[in-house]
């Protein structure tokens, strides 16, 4: 699906009854197949985006346009970064709660559940309840309900945020061949530039007070195994012009954090 985010602005009334400018001329488009990271430092409103686009929040000014078989209504797969998963059902009831929520058969429900959890490499723990699990495999199990609904769009924010670097190193490997397979057009939101420059076809700057696009670049490497070192150098520099432009706000971020 292809979405458009038209001309987005989106203002919050503060504690003190004041009007604040989250976000102001958001324009953009998410393309059919196309993964798409919002990067940039603490407070410029990525959140906030990304619920736009999500349906959660609606925006002050502006659209967001769907376009695609399922125009009017699409559906999404969601996943946050404390995967809210239910603690009284397994693996297995809480990768097809949406199927069951759209009525799905149980049959499908079965065949369906089955494919995402071996997609997600949970074969084997499906009577597994969430408290036995660690935090990779949450995710995991997070990830493989958003995407037994078949969405159209999948959204993520900050995601691997919580997992420690060497989980998180394999969880951005293992997104990959998801997403490899399942062609989804994704909007994925996070702090890390490097993960950014990994998973992105285009890397969406954002920058602080009120929130808007800084830059939009495209990271012309081949989508999979962009850590080679063949690639590092190029992998460097992008990294660099991202972090070129987000460090000033990002120190800003700091002292008023
Ligand atoms: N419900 C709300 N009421 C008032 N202000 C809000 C609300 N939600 C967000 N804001 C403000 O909007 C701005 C953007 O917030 P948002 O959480 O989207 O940023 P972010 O980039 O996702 O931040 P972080 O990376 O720290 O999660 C911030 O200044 C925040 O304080």
């Amino acid at each position: 699906m292809r979405v458009v985010v038209d001309n987005v602005e989106k203002t919050f009334i503060d504690s003190k009854k004041r009007e604040v400018t989250a976000l102001e001329n958001i324009n953009f488009s998410i393309e059919e197949q196309e993964f798409v990271v919002l990067v940039g430092p603490s407070g410029c409103g990525k959140s906030t985006l990304l619920n736009i686009v999500g349906g959660l929040l609606s925006p002050s000014k502006g659209e967001v346009y769907f376009e695609g078989k399922e125009q009017k209504n699409p559906k999404l797969g969601i996943v946050f970064q404390e995967i809210a998963l239910l603690p009284w059902r397994n693996v297995y009831e809480n990768v097809i709660y949406g199927l069951e929520e759209s009525g799905a058969s149980k049959q499908e429900q079965k065949v369906k559940g089955k494919h995402y959890i071996d997609m997600v490499g949970l074969t084997g723990f499906e009577k597994a309840f969430p408290k036995q699990l660690s935090g990779g495999m949450k995710q995991r199990a997070g990830i493989a309900r958003a995407l037994a609904v078949e969405p159209d769009l999948l959204l993520m924010d900050e995601p691997f945020s919580a997992l420690d670097a060497q989980t998180r190193t394999i969880m951005q490997e293992e997104l990959l061949t998801i997403w490899d397979r399942t062609r989804l057009s994704t909007l994925y939101v996070t702090h890390n530039i490097q993960e950014a420059v990994y998973l992105a076809d285009r890397v969406i700057v954002l920058s602080r007070h009120p929130g808007h696009i800084k830059k939009i670049i495209k990271i012309e490497l081949p989508k999979m195994g962009r850590d080679q070192e063949k690639y590092r150098s190029q992998f460097e520099r992008y990294s660099q012009e991202i972090w070129s432009l987000i460090r000033h706000d990002a120190e800003e971020a700091l002292k008023e954090a």
